[in-house]
């Protein structure tokens, strides 16, 4: 039996972990949920889950779930930064489950990563801020990090054993990879007419034509800052060159991505768009168990096919790219933007051409100093967002 703790629970990769686990009874039990603020989902949860903990990290949301839970309910309700480090260090803790949405799930991620857990990774932002400390930390602490992520773990399945066993170090050349190709389906927009981008809305831009996500990341696929993201998880994940690493458009998100050998081969991992698949393919790893996800239907599929993309319509693919290549500094900065423009783009302050704008301004213009410690990043973070809101403001 594994006890898992799951950061963002009442989120959408929340949802798909909690259905997979109640598939698999016999295999895993909920230790701790944690969210924010969504009193009601997360009571919901608790009513279904019964976890030993239930975390708010809004101490109002906390207080409102301890009101509303029964009394015969033995969930222990917290809320302070301490208790949710207490949580996923715990030593009857063996899977985190780690699906924070953004810069937010960074320091819990890493306190159960230093605690030597189990760590399912979903939050990507987390990697991109602080790709070469998690990693060494993951060393160090002896913690097994799977990548979630629908591409990563696309990936991490079409690699040999000792890439799988050598995840941040492994060296990709002389296990005769040429290149991973990461798969990206191009969002919303992919052919939308370039003069109507700015008039676009928050629900047009979160209606993923494959996928049901929460609504940043939904964000950031119609803008391909997601795909830029998980360019740079990729960097740390499988320790690439700039060489080894190419995105490729593939609208129908059937081929969530390839690994290219020296001799020819191209293995690409594939499946229908639905998230339990790699939830359940980390959860059980090296096993395999049920997801409850249909199989997949190649008559249906039909067509598989494949583009360039287009740096002119996703300019903030190209600006991840290169705050990848220019190092962790950029890609913090560039993240915190980014979470700042979208944010304000969903409230409708921003148009939503106006996110690479944002995050283009920031990435020129922030002032950059060597990261050393999680706190170096969480103040370079900071700053960051200071510097995004004051370029929103300045947009007018
Ligand atoms: N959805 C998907 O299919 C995929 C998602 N991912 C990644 O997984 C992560 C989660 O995405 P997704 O599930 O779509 O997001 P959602 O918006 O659906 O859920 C976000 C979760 O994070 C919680 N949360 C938000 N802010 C905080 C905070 N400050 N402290 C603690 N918890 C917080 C929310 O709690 P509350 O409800 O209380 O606000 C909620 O549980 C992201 O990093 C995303 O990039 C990666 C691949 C696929
Ligand atoms: C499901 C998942 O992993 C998402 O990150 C997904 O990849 C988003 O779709 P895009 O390929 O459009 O970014
Ligand atoms: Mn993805």
């Amino acid at each position: 039996m594994q006890n898992m703790v799951i950061l963002g629970a009442t989120g959408s990769i929340g949802a798909s972990t909690l259905s997979v686990i109640t598939q698999n009874p016999d295999k895993y039990a909920v230790y701790a949920l944690v969210a924010n603020a969504s009193v009601d989902k997360m009571l919901a949860l608790c009513l279904a889950h019964q976890p030993v903990f239930a975390h708010m990290v809004d101490q109002q949301a906390a207080i409102k779930l301890k009101l509303a839970l029964p009394s015969s309910s033995k969930t222990i309700v917290t809320s302070t930064p301490e208790e949710l480090t207490a949580l996923v260090t715990h030593s009857d803790v063996d899977t985190v489950m780690a699906a924070i949405v953004g810069a937010a799930g960074l320091v819990p991620t890493f306190a159960a990563v230093k605690a030597g857990k189990r760590v399912l990774l979903a939050n990507k932002e987390a990697l991109v801020m602080s790709g070469e400390l998690f990693m060494q930390t993951a060393k160090a602490s002896g913690a097994t990090i799977l990548p979630v992520d629908s591409e990563h773990n696309a990936i991490f399945q079409c690699m040999p054993q000792a890439v799988q066993n050598n995840l941040g170090f492994c060296d990709i050349a002389s296990e005769g990879i040429s290149h991973i190709l990461l798969t990206g389906s191009g969002g919303p927009f992919l052919t939308t007419d370039l003069t109507i981008l700015p008039n676009v809305t928050p629900d047009q831009a979160c209606n993923h034509p494959n996928w049901s996500m929460g609504r940043k990341i939904s964000v950031d696929s119609a803008s391909m800052m997601n795909k830029g993201l998980e360019y740079i998880e990729a960097r740390w994940l499988f320790n690439t060159t700039p060489e080894q690493l190419k995105v490729v458009i593939h609208p129908q998100s059937v081929i969530h991505s390839m690994v290219q050998y020296k001799d020819g081969s191209v293995l690409a991992q594939m499946g229908n768009p639905d998230m339990r698949t790699p939830i359940a393919h980390c959860m059980s790893y090296p096993q395999r168990i049920s997801a409850g996800v249909e199989p997949l239907d190649f008559f249906k599929v039909g067509q598989l096919s494949f583009l360039e993309p287009d740096f002119n319509r996703f300019p903030c693919l190209k600006l991840a790219i290169e705050a990848c290549q220019q190092g962790q500094e950029a890609t913090t900065v560039l993240n915190a933007a980014n979470e700042i423009a979208v944010e304000a783009f969903l409230q409708g302050r921003i148009k939503f051409t106006d996110i690479a704008v944002v995050n283009e301004q920031c990435l020129v213009s922030v002032n950059r100093s060597a990261l050393k410690s999680i706190e170096d990043i969480i103040a370079l973070d900071s700053d960051a967002r200071q510097l995004a809101l004051s370029k929103i403001k300045a947009l007018g």
